[in-house]
């Protein structure tokens, strides 16, 4: 399917330091696309430069057709009644869906005179997506649009998400740090760790193409230089992460391991899979883009 989101050689310079480099990646329509990464890993600023809102220093960006991107301080003004938000929205823009925004607003009880200002964090965190979701996008980027929400309202605004998605072809590109909120929602996963894209690909084939083992220490070997086992019994499979007691070993590998009978495997979960590579920087998994990464 063709990309909605696509970077190539991508990287962000502010004044002297690197936020983001040589970040290549393709969004399929019709994903929702979970993006994490550890706090300055760069997330805020690849969508920034995915919506246009910052000059790319390397490579580039692009979106095809239209975008609508909520940034993580929800600007909305406050003394603005929901109505008057509403309307403002429909004046600036042209392709402008008033009716599925009210019908939205109306089941979500969020009352229309009501002051932005006087709602709830969850329901402002509604009317911003509303507002977005109005402008009838080909592409949604949200950067953090769950952050100081509760766990009720964090899962009323994904739900949100998903109508719509099941409504129309929507993209979806959401960051996050609470890994287990995307788990039902996303079906692609980009990991970001200090201005290095270290994943991207669809969240199934991921955890199909990981096994997690755990399995006796000696399966471990003596250590590799940069402090990873090297595993017995694993035919070339890529260590991810490791981690040991001094009775067990537990690793996260990439591949299909010819297993000695010894280990214990499985198939990981996506937040496992995710602190996996956030934990070892040095490694990657970039399916379908040949040449990058590992
Ligand atoms: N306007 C700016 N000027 C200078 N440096 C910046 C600017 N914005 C971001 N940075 C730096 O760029 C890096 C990436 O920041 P960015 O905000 O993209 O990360 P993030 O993954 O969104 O982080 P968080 O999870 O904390 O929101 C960080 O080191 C940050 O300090």
């Amino acid at each position: 399917m063709r990309p909605v989101l696509e970077a190539a050689g991508l990287g962000v310079r502010y004044r002297r330091a690197w936020a983001l480099r040589d970040c290549s990646l393709a969004v399929p329509a019709g994903r929702v696309a979970a993006l994490v990464g550890p706090n300055g890993a760069g997330k805020t600023t690849l969508m920034l430069a995915a919506v246009g809102l910052l000059r790319p220093s390397r490579g580039g960006v692009r979106v095809r057709g239209e975008v609508a991107f909520v940034a993580q301080d929800k600007p909305l003004y406050e003394s603005f009644t929901v109505a008057e938000t509403l309307a403002f929205g429909r004046r600036m823009n042209t392709r402008w869906d008033d009716r599925a925004a009210l019908d939205r607003l109306g089941t979500l009880g969020i009352p229309l005179d009501r002051k932005v200002g006087r709602l709830s964090g969850g329901q402002q965190a509604q009317v911003a997506l509303t507002l977005a979701l109005a402008r009838r996008p080909d592409l949604l980027v949200l950067d953090e649009p769950l952050a100081n929400l509760d766990p009720l309202a964090r899962h009323d605004v994904m739900r949100t998400i998903m109508a719509e998605v099941a409504r129309r072809e929507l993209t979806v590109l959401l960051s996050s740090h609470v890994v287990s909120d995307l788990e039902e929602t996303c079906d692609w996963l980009i990991v970001l760790n200090g201005g290095r894209l270290q994943v991207s690909g669809g969240i199934e084939e991921l955890l199909d193409g990981h096994v997690a083992l755990t399995g006796p220490v000696e399966l471990a070997g003596g250590g590799s230089p940069d402090g990873k086992p090297v595993a017995g019994g694993l035919g070339g499979a890529a260590v991810v992460s490791a981690s040991r007691t001094p009775r067990q070993v537990a690793l996260l590998v990439r591949g299909a391991p010819v297993l000695d009978p010894r280990w214990r495997a499985r198939r990981p979960g996506l937040e496992e899979l995710v602190m996996a590579y956030l934990r070892s920087p040095e490694s990657a998994a970039l399916p379908g883009l040949a040449g990058v990464g590992a």
